[in-house]
């Protein structure tokens, strides 16, 4: 195309650059080229928008030159055949495209404002193509004008100073030549000028006004190196001034030293103590902590006098005074007043020393036996927190030579007045000892007295009161190293749960029979729940069979960590009897448990609770639980006082107790005659209520009290009006029952435990199996007292007790006892009795008591409720109804059956049949209806008897 544009292609060349510039006008001459590089460069960019753009703005760029030219040639052409055959032919016009873009705007703009437009629309093109905006190359332009005028000014006034510094500097040269001068001086010249030689003071000083005269005229014009060199200047003075190095809050060695020589009290048994070096770092308490070190060691101390009190008397060894606060003020600052910091420190350090003092060396100051040596420690404190504060008052800072030398002297007398307390408190102890044992002997030889079978004593007057020498005595023998064992325990739950971030204090240790619980206040802001949660990284640590966990203690700011002891006790059911609780129990239905974690006995009264459920697995203690509260009750109450039904399904468990007087009916084994009893017992209790009513009483308490009162004025015959005897009805299996007749069961069971309280009739159901379909919810709702052996599942804790924590039970008399009214479960260890010591009680009573005299009203009512259910099973439905309907109608005939109840024939014979042989009806008389042989009476009474 170029070479046709100039005629050297020939015909074709030449028609082709007629047809172009035809077209493009004078633009033609460049199309060519702008043709090559507009297609490279699209290829080149990948036909990318911005490309596109760009040889758009291009190809405008160049029509608008073609309507410049159209505009400038002075031509009158209108129509595009004149535009393209000019163009043709002079090469210089506008073509159709330009020149069209060109006689356009001068239709609308005229020349000048067609000119006007196209050079606007140049612009546009122009920025199209370059992407730059006019605004920004001439900003651009502006600033770098400025910036090479700013450093040029730059330039001439650096010249500027540095010649009126060479001129200072050739004046300070004469002057020092001419006199000596200072070290000082030199030293100070020497660091802001760089020469060494020598002045006087006045000198220097006016050499030093000089040159800060020329540096504050230097940093008047540049105020950025003045302040860099205000701040070199103050890191200088600060230097001269803080002899001591910049502290860090964050390091914690750093942070532990100071510490340690600021609070040497806090620290008066580490033998880390005496390596400690004199202080010389600068202090920063910001965000400062007490480290727990001095937490554990005090509380090491604290346990180690426990653990002293504790021995022997299971009793817990102080009175939660152990608990002590060691956190330090939180924010404490030293920046520009080191004085008011000594001061604030000398202060702290003697809150401490008082607090550390007073509750946590001797932190059972509560015991009362402990009280005596009081006096002698306070003061000895006293001493020692004087020569602390003595310490304090002179420089800690400079001497802290002498300050650990006053720290050893501290120690040695806190090491003194500690032994000393030992001492005393073992004296204390021993003392503590002997009484006890005085005690325990009188006691012994009073109750051997009491003991021994009294008939008057009794209330049941013929009763005799089985001996406790019957039963066998706990064998004294104490390990000789419980106490260590249970200060190496203490210090490795303390380490355990401290290795993950639990910071304890233990405040007390109480001993049980199988387990010991630990009891520890956490540190502030520990979750009750993270200690929780590491129930099984304590087991681990303390290779322990299974531990359980109380958080809180009920009615104690504590956590509780049970962890089962190395031997178990068994705890034997004559210490509990011999017990001064259970003979200054009153109830007759006393109860001995056995004892709690802290070895006291747990006595009960089961009139209270007022029925008890027994449950847990097999071989938990069940049965012998359920011994010792049989045991319990032949120990304290007569056969008048207190009357016991046994249903034993097992059939093995409680036989043995047959021929004892307090049973009311001999033990039942059958399943079915247990319902029987069961529903005698709802009869019963029926029955006293009414009796109740007739004499305006509300319980049998009242009812008794006025029995009594009868009795003693002779108003009534002893032997026609008695005392109501309370009844404990005792079942050793329940699943067993429900087994066999579980609606009528559970029906007598839910009355019986909701009325009988006020009747005197009291329940205690045992069961293995605490399934829901076992233990109903009616049951449940109405037996409030649980006793909780140990279980399989966390499941059936919750069925028992509503709460996880059976599962965790040790098994063999391990129980959770929770009696109606208690917030918590209490762990109790049950009392254990053999089975030949049981015999041996009941061939005692056997012996001398007449022969067991049952209730036979009891078990005749037993026998028929059993015969009539039986009966009444086989009984048509209707047979009720159709007895009431043929006594009102006087006769009795199928018929009248059939039309009555709406039944077929066969079912109204059978009826009828079956009132016959019930004695409603007489016989058969042909074709005539049967006589009535009741009155309506004779049958309610018949109704009441039978059904
Ligand atoms: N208080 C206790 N102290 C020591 N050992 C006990 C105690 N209670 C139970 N045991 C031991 O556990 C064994 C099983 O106890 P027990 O027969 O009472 O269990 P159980 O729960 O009634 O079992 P099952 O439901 O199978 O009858 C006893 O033989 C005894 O060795």
């Amino acid at each position: 195309m170029m070479f046709s544009n100039f005629g050297h292609c020939g015909l074709i060349g030449k028609w082709l650059a007629s047809f172009f510039f035809g077209i493009f006008g004078c633009a033609q001459f460049v199309m060519p080229v702008f043709f090559f590089l507009g297609i490279t460069i699209l290829v080149a960019n990948d036909y990318s928008t911005l490309a596109m753009k760009k040889c758009g703005a291009g190809f405008v760029i160049l029509m608008e030159a073609s309507a410049v030219s159209q505009l400038l040639y002075k031509d009158t052409t209108v129509t595009v055949h004149d535009l393209f055959s000019v163009a043709i032919n002079n090469h210089a016009t506008g073509g159709i495209i330009g020149g069209g873009v060109a006689l356009l705007l001068r239709e609308g703009f005229g020349t000048a404002g067609a000119m006007v437009v196209l050079i606007c629309v140049f612009l546009l093109a122009c920025i199209l193509l370059t992407q730059r905006s006019f605004v920004s190359f001439f900003k651009k332009m502006v600033k770098n004008v400025r910036a090479s005028k700013e450093e040029w000014e730059k330039s001439a006034e650096k010249r500027r100073l540095e010649r009126e510094a060479a001129a200072a500097e050739d004046r300070l040269i004469n002057l020092e030549e001419e006199e000596e001068s200072s070290d000082k001086a030199t030293s100070f010249l020497k660091m802001k000028s760089g020469y060494k030689k020598t002045s006087d003071k006045k000198r220097a000083k006016q050499c030093e006004e000089k040159v800060k005269e020329l540096e504050e005229k230097k940093e008047k014009k540049n105020p950025k190196k003045q302040s860099s060199t205000s701040a070199e200047q103050e890191k200088t003075i600060k230097n001269i001034k803080v002899n001591v190095p910049v502290f860090t809050s964050s390091d914690e060695v750093k942070r532990k030293d100071c510490v340690r020589e600021l609070h040497p009290q806090i620290y008066p048994f580490t033998e880390e103590d005496g390596k400690t070096e004199p202080f010389k770092g600068k202090l920063d308490f910001s965000a400062f902590t007490f480290p727990e070190e001095n937490t554990s060691l005090i509380s090491e101390q604290a346990q180690e006098s426990t653990l002293e009190v504790q021995e022997e008397s299971y009793a817990p060894p102080y009175k939660e005074k152990g608990a002590f606060h060691t956190s330090l003020p939180e924010e404490i600052r030293i920046n520009e007043d080191l004085g008011s910091l000594i001061e604030e420190v000398s202060e702290s350090i003697v809150s401490e020393a008082e607090a550390i003092s007073e509750e946590n060396v001797y932190p059972d100051a509560a015991d009362q036996a402990i009280e005596q040596k009081e006096v002698p420690e306070i003061e000895a404190v006293k001493d020692m927190k004087e020569k602390q504060e003595e310490n304090e008052e002179s420089r800690i800072w400079k001497n802290g030579a002498e300050i650990k030398q006053r720290d050893t002297e501290a120690k040695d007398n806190a090491s003194e007045v500690n032994d000393r307390d030992i001492t005393i408190q073992e004296k204390q102890m021993a003392r503590q000892d002997t009484i006890k044992k005085e005690t325990a002997q009188e006691v012994s030889s009073v109750e051997s007295k009491e003991v021994v079978p009294d008939r008057k004593k009794a209330e049941g007057k013929d009763y005799l009161f089985p001996p406790a020498s019957l039963l066998i005595k706990e064998e004294q023998g104490h390990s000789s190293g419980q106490q260590q064992y249970l200060q190496e325990t203490a210090q490795k739950l303390y380490e355990t749960l401290k290795s993950f971030g639990v910071n304890v204090t233990i405040t007390d240790i109480s001993c049980g029979p199988s387990v010991t619980r630990y009891e520890m206040f956490p540190e502030q802001g520990t979750k009750v729940s993270k200690i929780l949660s590491l129930t099984d990284d304590i087991k681990l640590n303390l290779a322990a069979s299974d531990i359980r966990i109380e958080a809180p203690i009920p009615g104690k700011a504590a956590i509780g960590i049970e962890i089962p002891n190395k031997h178990n006790q068994t705890v034997h059911f004559r210490d509990l009897i011999e017990s001064q609780t259970f003979k200054t129990f009153k109830s007759k239905l006393a109860f001995a448990v056995g004892k709690d974690i802290g070895g006291k006995t747990v006595v009960t009264d089961l009139a209270k609770m007022p029925h008890l459920l027994i449950a847990g697995a097999t071989g938990s203690g069940k049965s012998v639980c359920i011994n010792t509260l049989i045991m319990s009750i032949l120990y304290k109450a007569a056969p008048e006082e207190v009357k016991l039904i046994m249903i034993d399904p097992k059939m093995v468990e409680l036989s043995i107790y047959n021929g004892i007087p307090h049973l009311l009916i001999p033990v039942v084994t059958d399943p079915k005659k247990a319902s029987g009893a069961l529903n005698w017992a709802v009869a019963e209790m029926t029955n006293r209520y009414k009796k109740f009513t007739e004499t305006g009483v509300r319980n049998i308490e009242g009812y008794n009290k006025k029995v009594r009162e009868l009795q003693k004025s002779g108003e009534i015959d002893p032997e026609t009006i008695k005392k109501m005897p309370q009844i404990v009805i005792i079942i050793d299996e329940l699943a067993d029952l429900m087994m066999v007749a579980p609606g009528e069961v559970e029906d007598a069971i839910v009355r019986l435990s909701q009325l009988a309280r006020a009747a005197g009739i009291h329940l205690v159901i045992a069961t293995q199996r605490p399934s829901v379909n076992v233990i109903t919810g009616l049951i449940k709702a109405n037996v409030p007292s649980r006793i909780a052996f140990s279980v399989s599942s966390g499941v059936d804790s919750r069925t028992i007790i509503d709460m996880n924590g059976a599962e965790k039970l040790l098994g063999k008399g391990d129980m959770l006892f929770y009696p109606a009214g208690y917030s918590k479960p209490v762990r109790v260890q049950g009392a254990f009795i053999s089975d030949n010591e049981i015999s041996d009680v009941v061939t005692f009573l056997k012996e001398n008591e007449d022969v067991a005299v049952y209730d036979t009203e009891v078990t005749e009512k037993i026998e028929n409720k059993l015969k009539s259910s039986a009966v009444s099973q086989e009984r048509d439905e209707y047979f009720e109804a159709a007895a009431r309907f043929v006594i009102e109608k006087d006769k009795a005939s199928i018929g009248m059956l059939q039309r009555m109840f709406k039944i077929g024939f066969n079912r109204a014979a059978r009826i009828v049949d079956q009132l016959s042989d019930a004695g409603i009806v007489g016989p058969e008389e042909g074709t005539k209806p049967r006589k009535v042989l009741m009155s309506s009476e004779q049958l309610e009474s018949y109704f009441e008897e039978y059904l």
